[in-house]
């Protein structure tokens, strides 16, 4: 199973700096002050770069929401009990979830796979990928084996697979797993260095008390488990989540399509971490979404070089940013295949 991820990890390619320049070219003929569109060329020039096309679209699109338990909410460093993990699984098929609704605005399919959910979960339109039911409490112990690690990240690659199968070109982040905020702290405390009292977030809304408390459950868990910070996959294995490692199977995927993957919140920026940590290669397929209000969104953004889109104070995940990103991405390309050139409209271009 080590041998599937590796050799889909020499799949990934880089992007095509011809393309990129094309598109960067292309955008300094258009009718506008070079660079006016700002972060929309940077966003059209990328994309080039990354699907050989100028100006691809991206008529199919899906955000993948991957749903998980975690042992760790014994420890009690959530503002929810659990249980609201699989109810919510059901709500996102009933279409009632936030992420359903910024999906149907952004003309996006939301998928939702149960790759670790500690409850018996049937729907016609649920994914059922359990790998797990439910990762072990991280304060004790491994949160789960790396064979179980590595099951859920190719869980992630074979969904993009077949979606791109079907003709998807563009996918988004989503997660759900109460508990699943200290999890990405944790992998962001041991890939950086950086202290629980930095990457530590309330998450749902804890107060005071419960955050100093999630701070030291980090430390902990950092603590007994010993991760090697050098191993992504070590790391990823002892103090992350089913959700997250499935989410780095839906980042390595896209890179292997050549598709682009727009990264939501904290949680899915730590997947996007151990994705780029395994080849700093699937960070050119990328998108930064939008800037989360939980602590320690930044540091990770930063630590990957990712630039947030938008910034809306929302703290929600599920997928709920990257698919409102999706609309400025295909505007972007838009833009490289509607707008007149200062040739073409017989305008006069600047110095
Ligand atoms: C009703 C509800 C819907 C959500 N949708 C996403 N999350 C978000 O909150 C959880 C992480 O926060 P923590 O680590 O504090 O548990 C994740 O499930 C995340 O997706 C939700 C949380 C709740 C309560
Ligand atoms: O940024 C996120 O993804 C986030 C923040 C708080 C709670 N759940 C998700």
């Amino acid at each position: 199973m080590k041998e599937q991820l590796k050799q889909l990890i020499d799949h990934i390619q880089p992007l095509d700096g011809q393309k990129v320049e094309e598109a960067l070219q292309h955008l300094d003929q258009l009718t506008k002050p070079p660079g006016s569109l700002g972060k929309l060329e940077q966003i059209a020039a990328q994309v080039a770069g990354m699907t050989g096309e100028l100006a691809p679209s991206f008529e199919k699109k899906a955000v993948i929401v991957m749903a998980a338990d975690h042992g760790v909410c014994e420890e009690g460093i959530s503002a929810f009990p659990a249980e609201v993990t699989p109810q919510m699984v059901l709500n996102f098929l009933h279409g009632g979830a936030a992420v359903n609704v910024l999906a149907r605005h952004a003309g996006a399919e939301v998928v939702c796979v149960d790759i670790g959910v500690n409850a018996e979960l049937e729907h016609p339109n649920l994914v059922s990928r359990n790998v797990r039911k439910g990762t072990a409490n991280m304060a004790k112990g491994p949160a789960m084996t790396e064979e179980e690690a590595i099951q859920a990240i190719l869980v992630g690659v074979e969904i993009v697979d077949q979606h791109v199968a079907q003709g998807y070109r563009m996918f988004a982040t989503g997660e759900m797993g109460i508990g699943n905020t200290t999890a990405s702290s944790a992998l962001l405390s041991v890939l950086t260095g950086m202290n629980s009292e930095q990457t530590v977030g309330r998450g749902t809304g804890i107060d005071d008390e419960r955050l100093v408390h999630k701070q030291t459950v980090v430390r902990k868990a950092i603590q007994v488990n010993a991760p090697n910070a050098k191993d992504p996959l070590d790391v990823l294995a002892k103090v992350g989540g089913l959700e997250i490692a499935g989410l780095v199977g839906v980042i390595l995927g896209a890179a292997k399509h050549q598709c682009p993957v727009v990264i939501d919140g904290f949680i899915s920026s730590a997947a996007a971490l151990i994705a780029s940590r395994l080849t700093p290669l699937a960070t050119g397929y990328m998108i930064g979404s939008h800037l989360s209000q939980e602590q320690g969104h930044e540091l990770l953004l930063d630590e990957m070089g990712l630039t947030p889109v938008l910034q809306l104070d929302m703290r929600l995940g599920e997928g709920t940013g990257a698919v409102l990103t999706f609309s400025l991405v295909e505007a972007a390309t838009k833009i490289m295949r509607e707008m007149a050139t200062f040739a073409s409209a017989g305008i006069s271009a600047g110095e």
